[in-house]
């Protein structure tokens, strides 16, 4: 807590409001209707009237407590009699044996009881620290009131409490002490096939800057939904952090952190590090998909194209955002009648010139050279701000153009309206270029202000389309509120964080979550299941199609231009075939039995992806082929 009062947080008051008995009986009705509404499990080993389900094998010595205290075998209170003689529980638990829709009842009760945010989080990730099925089963149930709690926006506030917070470890630190030493400590995690691995050096952490170590709450964030949302088993995902130090002073002065506390390495000594891990984990997991998530933008492109076209791997922040956001352009054109092709007439201001403004400006440039312009014409429609003002060659001296990214030089170079110049202002900038959208990733709250939405819904010539991309809540560019009642309820409004929906005017509106949520699970577990080489701009592309078609005719009706959180599971496995179809024709996937002639993908996907269900645990000295 001292972090988060240094940093001008009030400490967190725990207010739980009491259950009684009504409030568990109805609590249970509705998770048993919430079942039967929504969840239809696919029992694989169902056949006719038997239910066969593949049990769970563990090792022999596991027994008593030490099953009770493993996440990922611990069926607490639903153990049923038979288990409970077999694993040597009898007696370590209470006698009544609960069913699975009990106990979720029981979560949700206890959860909706807790009034804070973060107090929420926690009891979620105490619960994912005990039984990791009902965790997941939790989640997959009340994804779209979940989502919010264990991912952004609670996920930074967690992110920045997590050295004060800290019970129990999850995931891997490789730290630049371990140099060395990185291909026998990948050794001593104790899941033999992992296949997903959120990485993160804490150096960029949502719009929150550098929190090192305590980054790790992003990948335990973004793992939690893959198993959720993309259908990949908890244990075969690696939250890390590599910790090369941090830049953070206050971090470092704080005696509870928990990472290293030095200034960040720089350089030959920084990619070293990083080297070193990949090189670990792959040498040990070699099918192992990596994302690369939260790296600060000097570090986080260069990192992509030293990997990219070698190793299984994406970067999230550049590519998967990139994905998302172009899938939301496509479905703004959907929703007014138009095709890819009028991608075309678009003019875009982009606020933020880091790995998520360059990441996205460039995949809506490479989309609208698909739909016919020029890559010179293409340039000319991005007008990408930063820090500074209009990021424009014309204005700037020879040093500063020249120490500019290659991806950042292509998009300051032309303008539709040439008189364009380095440091014009967002208000000047929108008065004379009237671009049809206007995109944030400046991590600045409150920079699209009344004036400057006005003059954007004037100039566009139609719907404006704004789009505050920055995480979390407290960073976002313009409220929903805000955005609906400056443009009198016309605009389009796509943010990263969630708002509820707004009412205004009489007339209620409903805005849309971009956020890369939507791409890297499917993305992911596709390119996982695909057994894919690497992850091209075509999987993503068509990772980004799937998503933009997905948003149903209900949510297109409300104005929609992403599908509702709650259904983030069927959009994943939609993603998820359309990136494996796309590894398919561009033969890059490695996968055998998707190889074979006249193969039904989304089958296969679907039967390759978790539900959390609980199955048999046997004791078994196989244990690791699970
Ligand atoms: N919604 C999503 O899915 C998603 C995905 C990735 C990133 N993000 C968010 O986008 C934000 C930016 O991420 P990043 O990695 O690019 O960060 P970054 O720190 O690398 O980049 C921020 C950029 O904003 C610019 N900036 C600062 N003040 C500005 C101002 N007043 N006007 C215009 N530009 C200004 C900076 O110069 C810099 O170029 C973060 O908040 C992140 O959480 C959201
Ligand atoms: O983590 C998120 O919510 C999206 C994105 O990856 C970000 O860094 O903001
Ligand atoms: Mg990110």
């Amino acid at each position: 807590m001292l972090l988060a009062r240094r940093l001008g947080r009030a400490r967190h008051a725990t207010t739980i409001r009491a259950v009684s008995a009504k409030d568990a009986s109805i609590a249970y009705q509705k998770e048993k209707a919430v079942e039967s509404d929504s969840c239809a499990i696919v029992d694989k080993g169902t056949v006719g009237p038997y239910r066969l389900r593949r049990p769970l094998k563990i090792p022999l010595s596991h027994r008593g407590m030490e099953v009770i205290q493993d996440p990922l075998y611990n069926k607490g209170t639903a153990f049923e009699p038979a288990e409970r003689d077999r694993l040597g529980l009898r007696g370590l638990l209470p006698p009544k044996v609960s069913s699975m829709d009990e106990q979720c009842a029981r979560i949700m009760l206890r959860l909706r009881s807790f009034e804070d945010d973060i107090q929420k989080h926690m009891y979620l990730s105490e619960l994912h620290d005990r039984n990791e099925t009902l965790f997941h089963r939790v989640v997959v149930r009340h994804i779209g009131e979940l989502a919010p709690l264990i991912y952004t926006p609670t996920v930074g506030q967690a992110c920045l409490e997590f050295g004060h917070m800290f019970k129990r470890p999850r995931g891997m630190y490789f730290s630049a002490d371990d140099i060395g030493q990185m291909n026998a400590m990948v050794q001593n995690w104790p899941m033999k096939d992992v296949r997903v691995v959120v990485v993160t050096d804490g150096s960029r952490i949502l719009g929150l800057g550098d929190l090192g170590a305590n980054g790790m709450g992003i990948p335990i964030g973004k793992l939690a939904l893959y198993c959720a949302a993309g259908g990949i088993a908890p244990h075969r995902v690696l939250p890390v952090v590599v910790d090369v130090g941090t830049n953070n002073v206050e971090l470092r002065e704080d005696p509870l952190y928990l990472g290293l506390k030095r200034p960040r390495l720089t350089g030959a000594a920084y990619y070293e590090v990083v080297d070193e891990f990949v090189t670990a984990v792959l040498h040990r997991w070699p099918k192992t998909l990596i994302q690369f998530e939260d790296f600060e933008s000097s570090v986080a492109q260069p990192l992509l194209d030293r990997y990219r076209d070698k190793i299984l791997c994406f970067n999230d922040d550049i590519q998967g955002t990139g994905a998302t956001v172009l899938a939301g352009v496509l479905a703004c054109l959907r929703q007014t009648g138009k095709t890819a092709q009028d991608l075309k007439d678009q003019r875009i201001v982009m606020c933020g010139a880091g790995s998520a403004g360059v990441g996205v400006s460039t995949v809506i440039k490479d989309a609208m050279i698909a739909a016919g312009l020029s890559e010179e014409e293409a340039r000319s429609r991005f007008y990408v701000l930063e820090k500074e003002g209009l990021l424009a060659k014309q204005g700037m001296s020879p040093a500063d153009y020249d120490s500019l990214a290659p991806e950042q030089q292509i998009l300051a170079e032309s303008f539709d309206v040439p008189t364009a110049k380095r440091g014009d202002s967002l208000l000047d900038v929108i008065k004379y270029a009237k671009p049809t959208m206007l995109i944030g990733a400046s991590t600045v709250a409150g920079l699209f202000t009344e004036e400057v939405v006005r003059a954007f819904h004037e100039g566009c010539g139609g719907k404006p389309i704004i789009m505050p991309l920055s995480n979390p809540t407290s960073k976002c560019e313009v409220s929903a509120s805000d955005a609906y009642a400056w443009t009198n309820g016309e605009c389009v409004f796509a943010s990263g964080s969630p708002f509820d929906p707004v009412e205004y005017e009489g007339t209620k509106y409903y805005p849309s979550q971009c956020n890369n949520m939507f791409v890297f699970p499917g993305l992911g577990l596709g390119a996982s299941v695909a057994e894919a080489r690497v992850v091209t701009d075509a999987m993503l592309r068509a990772a980004s199609e799937a998503c933009a078609n997905s948003v149903n005719v209900e949510e297109m009706a409300r104005g929609q231009v992403f599908p509702s959180v709650d259904r983030i599971r069927d959009v994943s496995l939609d993603v998820a075939v359309a990136t494996v179809e796309s590894a398919l024709r561009d033969g890059l996937a490695t996968r055998e039995e998707l190889l074979r002639p006249g193969v039904d993908v989304r089958a296969f996907v679907e039967a390759k992806s978790y539900f959390p269900a609980y199955v048999p645990v046997v004791t078994d000295p196989g244990f690791f082929d699970n």
